[in-house]
């Protein structure tokens, strides 16, 4: 049966400065699952996934991972603990190498239990990174330094990945191929979760669903729930 609280959010609330961004935020991921976090701009997602992976400390709530809480835990230990995050705007080294980039990432061996990676499954999984391994990463395309991302955080061995909108900018036929490659990672066993602008690409690719609007968690479901009942995507979306 698979876990479902390999993560889980409970009564989360961030802020910047005074400002109350993320107002008693409440989700669970399930063990080999995509979660898509929708929300229109400003809503709060990159503060959430922020939140989740240490960068920003919640001023009260829990954060916790297969049922571990990692409430006050820096961010190395909190990627330690099994989260991987694939930051908006991807945030490769420029001016390293390809392989550099994954080097970089690579941590101590996993717990038993995980997927572990090394370079050279990066670059099985990726064949366009292998082809460009010398290249620093500055020259890539905006879709292969997205696929460098993606496998650097891989790199850390992770149970759970967290995506922020990892489309963004992307040509359509590049993001089909970030589509396929979640798709792959979830037939791993990965968590994922994916925050998105694309709704339909998310509605397809997630299992489950859930829609921030300032702050606050105003729907959520499975995504079959979601495309069945539209009006909740229109009101909180403005998705037709
Ligand atoms: N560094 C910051 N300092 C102060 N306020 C911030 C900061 N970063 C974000 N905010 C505010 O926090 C709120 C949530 O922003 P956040 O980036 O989490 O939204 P988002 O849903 O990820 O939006 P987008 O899709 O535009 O990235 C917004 O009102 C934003 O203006």
């Amino acid at each position: 049966m698979p876990n479902n609280n390999a993560l889980t959010l409970n009564a989360v609330n961030s802020f910047y400065g005074d400002s109350h961004i993320l107002q008693d935020v409440s989700f669970n991921v399930t063990e080999g699952r995509v979660l898509a976090l929708l929300g229109r701009n400003g809503a709060g997602k990159t503060t959430c996934m922020n939140t989740i992976a240490g960068l920003m400390k919640p001023r009260s709530g829990h954060v916790s991972v297969f049922g571990r809480s990692i409430e006050g835990a820096t961010p190395e230990a909190i990627c330690h603990s099994g989260i991987a995050l694939v930051p908006q705007g991807r945030r490769v080294f420029k001016s390293l190498s390809v392989t550099e980039n994954l080097v970089v990432a690579k941590r101590r061996p996993a717990p038993s239990g995980r997927v572990v990676w090394d370079v050279e499954d990066i670059f099985k999984v990726f064949p366009r990174l292998e082809e460009r391994r010398s290249h620093p990463a500055g020259r890539l395309s905006g879709g292969e330094q997205q696929m460098l991302a993606i496998g650097r955080a891989l790199m850390t061995n992770p149970l759970i990945l967290l995506m922020d909108e990892p489309t963004e900018g992307l040509a359509p036929q590049i993001v089909a191929e970030v589509g396929r490659i979640i798709g792959q990672l979830r037939e791993l066993g990965l968590s994922i979760v994916l925050v998105e602008q694309h709704t339909n690409f998310a509605l397809r690719l997630a299992d489950d669903v859930v829609i921030i609007s300032t702050g606050e968690i105003v729907a959520r479901g499975t995504a079959a729930d979601l495309i069945q009942d539209s009006s909740l995507l229109n009101n909180h979306l403005g998705v037709h």
